[in-house]
């Protein structure tokens, strides 16, 4: 099976989503600001609203993967499961003697029942028994293993360049988790087999949504709340040691919730057209970072898109703007209107929440497929950030 992405806009057949699920049901007003959602959803409604999202990818013709099912599958192998259970069993926060008995509590659970509880987490009260002082002292609600919300976000702990996959080293403590999930699945899933890893958790800090691949060869990363130039850099030694890109532009983003990643203010909607936020537009800069001998050599900065459009080889590169006037734009950008996902160039999903901005689209000639998004939008993620392309078609140069 042959995986493979080289651009943001080639046309799309396979791809892996999340279903949200019952780990969604473990916000509350006391913790989801800690879990890195903005509201609570309604989950039987986000649940729909992502079916919506599915159904509408494979009627594009992509293939839909769930990352539950896939880790279901990978768990299947022992070296699975006992990699991805000592990875919990190793929070300090459990002690000896809890630790011993949620060991037991795994262990007798099939994988479908294991990968449920790596997702969607374990609260002290769904242990039934326990001894021991920390089992005592904890509140009934406490998790003894926590849930994991964002895995619907699949964008950040994994993305492909060229042939191989980057586990990435998810920044926030809410998700670091995450990537030993996504990790699991590239070495011991089958359909996997032999997929080379471009990444690791532990390198520096580095997410999915932060990394764009602008054309083949040219790659932009946001660096910013998420990513740190330290990863950028990490990710620039590893795709020019492995020939995968030849220019990488590192892009400081602001360090707040409403940009932390670089797909939040701006993605691709074709080989040579970008939506983008235009109250930063004009100021996005980037240093030009490119490979050869030891060291990569770094260049600027200077204005993004100047710097995007020669590493590109296009004169320029298109800016289709968010809304219309500075506050719109300022609630749809929050509301992720620059989140889209290409399915093929000129077509792409966008939340329908969105309207001005999926009008300007329209304008500029793009197919705009809307979907749904009144619960999914509280985890501040669009179409991009909830879905991790492990294959797409090449695109031709452009130009
Ligand atoms: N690629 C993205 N923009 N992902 C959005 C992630 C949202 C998630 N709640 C977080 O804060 O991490």
């Amino acid at each position: 099976m042959v995986h493979y992405a080289d651009s943001e806009v080639g046309r799309l057949r396979t791809v892996v989503l999340h279903r949200p699920g019952r780990e969604l049901l473990r916000l509350t007003p006391r913790n989801n600001g800690s879990l890195l959602f903005d509201g609570i959803p309604w989950v039987g409604r986000a649940q729909e609203e992502h079916d919506i999202f599915a159904g509408l990818l494979r009627d594009r013709g992509v293939e839909v993967l769930y990352l539950a099912d896939l880790l279901t599958e990978a768990l299947a192998v022992p070296e699975a499961r006992h990699e991805l259970s000592a990875g919990v069993l190793a929070d300090i926060r459990l002690g000896e003697t809890l630790r011993r008995e949620v060991g037991d509590y795994l262990g007798y659970l099939d994988p479908a029942g294991l990968a449920r509880v790596l997702i969607g987490g374990l609260a002290h009260e769904e242990l039934r028994t326990g001894s021991g002082l920390v089992y005592a002292m904890l509140d009934p609600h406490d998790f003894v293993i926590d849930p994991l919300p964002n895995l619907l976000f699949t964008r950040d702990s994994s993305v492909w360049i060229g042939d191989q996959a980057a586990v990435t080293s998810l920044a926030m403590p809410a998700r670091r988790r995450e990537s030993t999930l996504t990790g699991a699945i590239y070495r011991y899933h089958p359909r996997f087999a032999g997929t080379r890893l471009l990444y690791k958790p532990g390198m520096e800090h580095l997410e999915g949504g932060d990394v764009l691949l602008l054309a083949p060869g040219v790659i932009a990363v946001g660096v910013g709340e998420r990513t740190t130039p330290a990863g950028a850099e990490r990710l620039a030694r590893r795709v020019f040691a492995a020939g995968l890109a030849h220019t990488v532009l590192a892009v400081p983003v602001h360090q707040q919730r409403a940009t932390m990643h670089l797909d939040t203010v701006c993605t691709m909607v074709d080989v040579d057209a970008v939506v983008m936020y235009p109250n930063l537009a004009e100021d996005l800069i980037a240093y030009r970072v490119t490979g050869g001998g030891d060291d990569p050599r770094v260049h600027g900065p200077q204005p993004f898109l100047d710097a995007a459009a020669e590493a590109m080889g296009i004169d320029q590169l298109r800016v289709i703007d968010t809304g219309l006037d500075p506050v719109t734009a300022e609630r749809e950008q929050w509301d992720d209107g620059n989140n889209t996902l290409a399915v093929a160039p000129r077509v792409c999903l966008a939340y329908a929440r969105n309207r001005e901005t999926n009008a300007q689209l329209e304008r500029a000639g793009i197919e705009v497929i809307r979907i749904p998004a009144s619960e999914l939008v509280s985890g501040r993620g669009g179409p991009r950030c909830m879905s991790c392309p492990v294959s797409r078609d090449p695109v031709g140069a452009p130009g």
